[in-house]
């Protein structure tokens, strides 16, 4: 039973929730449950649902929605000022930052959440006395080395990423694109065939013999000029070349297919056309083979407006079909196990399913970390991480927070950034997209050199500042009627975050374009590296990092990124170590704080654990993706 105490912080409490998602729902109920009595709700998408259903057994309690965005220029730091506590039951990183940087404005203290699955976390975060949600680096996304989907793939997930970043993108995507497939198909062909014009469709073939030589262009033909490498070979298993008259002697495409043509969904997908029904099939070469070529088709005849513009879109069926198939297809040539179009969607559209389990679970470790908020009960403050696997019997895992990084660039007081870049050829606009929108995560910016107001965002701008901002972008940034060169001192502030860094620029000539893509290099700050280029750890679901695949012994040039690994994704590479806690503690005991409090250090609670039971680090909550991931 609740104390007197504990009753009226809840029942005296003003909460904002951000996101009504999964989380959320589960969220709003469970605060409902608790007593709390007066809620308000910011989500892009419907309140209106949860917020019934929660009222029709609350029906006195006050729930206000707001429909929009949080990051919306009504939701300032006065906004944020009259509430007790911040949740979030937010997906992405963007929306996580922009409100950790509110509620240090407002000093409101936020807690956080996210899930991926299984796992979850729940941690709490109160300016000055525990850590930011951006003290701690925000891993990148999971990069696979070049060589390992271009010619040495050894998991189902490197024949998806060629089938989907290389190949769909080669055949449908904008062809000014460095595509790495031009690598490998490059003097294969006959010499009046240069690299380009094997994925160009020539006038004097139909469709059926297009396809038939990019498939045996891709699937036969590179894989025989991989084979040439023997070096490669040596410790691995040869790739077998797959052509398709091997596989599909002339004219047997449509064989099977007993379909209308005029039907709408035929026309749609190479499935319907071809009479497969089954997503959770598993197709044999042939079939993959006839969805390959079809779906290819289908693209060609209904889709051609799109050709040169389309990337790959999980909600695509042709496009999911397609990848499904060319992914299985590379995977018979390498001897890896087919999967069906419904698992060949999860892993490229990177869905994980949510479990409603963890929502529930993550949803009431809020509530109890709120109250403690609430009660300041800041010795009792816990980090929550939910496991796949019970570690000690135990699959919640409280943890103590973290204190502030004293380094870190948004609680931390003012520490400058520093940033190399090329002064003379870096426009103002390079730095605002690069460093300033998508390192810094400002909304609003406004930049200054020293006294100097080169840009600002706002709605009440006048036409020719306007005009000015407009044309400083364009501006390489030693040219700005207030030069930015080596040695100066840029503000960088945004007026709804009320946050505010500076920047010492450091003019460099000379970037690697591999390795420093964008041109410069913004240190000082605490995003992570990319992760390690090794092939160890499965991506998404990361509970776990599995010690015995291979690691990928070539040297990666460069990765391909995987887009999205997105809302809750359990970071593989980062692990937090626990407490020293008796067996069988748990969260209720979190009260106890001395037992956890003299153990600063924070020990592992079993150094012969797993690496399975190690505790990961949900980190990298959201990149701006619609759905999560799981990935192996
Ligand atoms: N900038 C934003 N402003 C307002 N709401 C946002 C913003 N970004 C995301 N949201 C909302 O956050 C919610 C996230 O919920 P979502 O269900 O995707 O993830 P979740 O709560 O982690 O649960 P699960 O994926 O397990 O169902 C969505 O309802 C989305 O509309
Ligand atoms: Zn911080």
């Amino acid at each position: 039973m609740a104390s007197h105490q504990h009753s009226q912080a809840i029942k005296g409490a003003k909460v904002l929730m951000v996101g009504a998602g999964g989380i959320g729902c589960e969220l709003l109920k469970t605060l409902a449950l608790s007593g709390f009595q007066d809620i308000h709700i910011i989500d892009m998408d419907t309140i209106e649902v949860a917020r019934d259903a929660v009222l029709r057994f609350r029906p006195h309690i006050s729930i206000t929605p707001y429909h929009a965005n949080v990051k919306d220029s009504n939701f300032n730091v006065d906004f944020f000022k009259q509430f007790n506590v911040v949740l979030n039951g937010l997906d992405n990183l963007d929306a996580r930052r922009h409100v950790n940087r509110l509620c240090l404005a407002a000093e409101v203290p936020l807690v956080e959440s996210g899930t991926t699955g299984f796992l979850g976390q729940v941690t709490v975060h109160v300016k000055g006395k525990t850590e930011c949600y951006e003290c701690q680096p925000k891993p990148a996304p999971k990069t696979y080395p070049v060589c390992t989907i271009t010619s040495t793939p050894s998991k189902f997930v490197h024949c998806i990423v060629w089938a989907k970043e290389l190949l769909f993108a080669k055949l449908f995507g904008d062809k000014n694109q460095v595509n790495d497939l031009n690598v490998r198909s490059n003097d294969a062909c006959s010499s009046s065939e240069n690299t380009n014009d094997v994925f160009e469709w020539r006038d004097d073939e139909d469709f059926e013999q297009y396809g038939r030589r990019i498939y045996d262009h891709v699937f036969g033909y590179n894989i025989e000029l991989a084979l040439s490498d023997e070096e490669t070979w040596k410790k691995r298993n040869k790739p077998r070349p797959i052509y398709s008259r091997d596989v599909l002697p002339d004219k047997m495409i449509q064989q099977n297919g007993n379909v209308d043509k005029t039907d709408d969904l035929s026309s749609a997908s190479a499935m319907a056309s071809l009479g497969l029904k089954n997503p959770q099939d598993i197709w044999c070469l042939m079939e993959n083979t006839r969805v390959f070529l079809e779906a290819l088709k289908l693209f060609f005849t209904n889709r051609k407006k799109e050709i040169g513009n389309l990337s790959f879109d999980k909600d695509d069926q042709l496009a999911v079909e397609f990848v499904t198939a060319a992914a299985n297809i590379r995977a018979a040539s390498f001897n890896i196990p087919s999967h069906s179009l419904f698992e060949a969607k999860g892993i490229a559209g990177n869905i994980v399913h949510a479990v409603a389990t963890t929502n529930a679970i993550v949803a009431g470790l809020i509530v109890i970390e709120a109250i403690k908020v609430l009660k300041k009960d800041t010795d009792c403050y816990r980090m929550t991480y939910c496991l796949e696997h019970p570690s000690k019997k135990m699959l919640l895992m409280p943890v103590e927070p973290f204190e502030p990084n004293k380094s870190c660039f948004v609680c931390s007081s003012q520490t400058p950034l520093s940033l190399e870049i090329n002064t003379h050829r870096s426009k103002l606009r390079d730095f605002v997209e690069k460093i300033v929108k998508a390192k810094l995560g400002m909304n609003s910016p406004l930049i200054m050199c020293g006294a100097a107001l080169l840009y600002e965002v706002g709605d009440d701008l006048e036409e020719d500042m306007i005009a000015n901002y407009t044309a400083n972008l364009e501006k390489v940034l030693s040219e700005l009627p207030s030069p930015v060169t080596g040695g100066k001192m840029l503000t960088v502030e945004d007026l709804q975050q009320e946050f505010t860094c500076n920047i010492y620029i450091k003019h460099r000539e000379e970037f690697d374009e591999e390795k420093e893509p964008d041109g410069m290099v913004l240190s000082g700050w605490t995003q992570a590296p990319p992760e390690k280029k090794d092939d160890k750890t499965s991506i998404g679901n990361g509970a776990s990092s599995s010690k015995s695949l291979p690691t990928e012994p070539m040297d990666a040039q460069k990765d391909i990124e995987v887009k999205e690994i997105s809302d809750g994704t359990a970071s593989p590479g980062k692990k937090r170590k626990m407490p020293e806690f008796s067996e069988g503690c748990t969260l209720d005991q979190s009260n106890d704080a001395d037992e956890t409090r003299n153990d600063k250090k924070i020990q592992k609670l079993d150094d012969d654990d797993d690496d399975d039971d190690d505790l990961v680090m949900l980190d990298h909550w959201g990149k701006d993706t619609s759905k999560k991931q799981r990935l192996q």
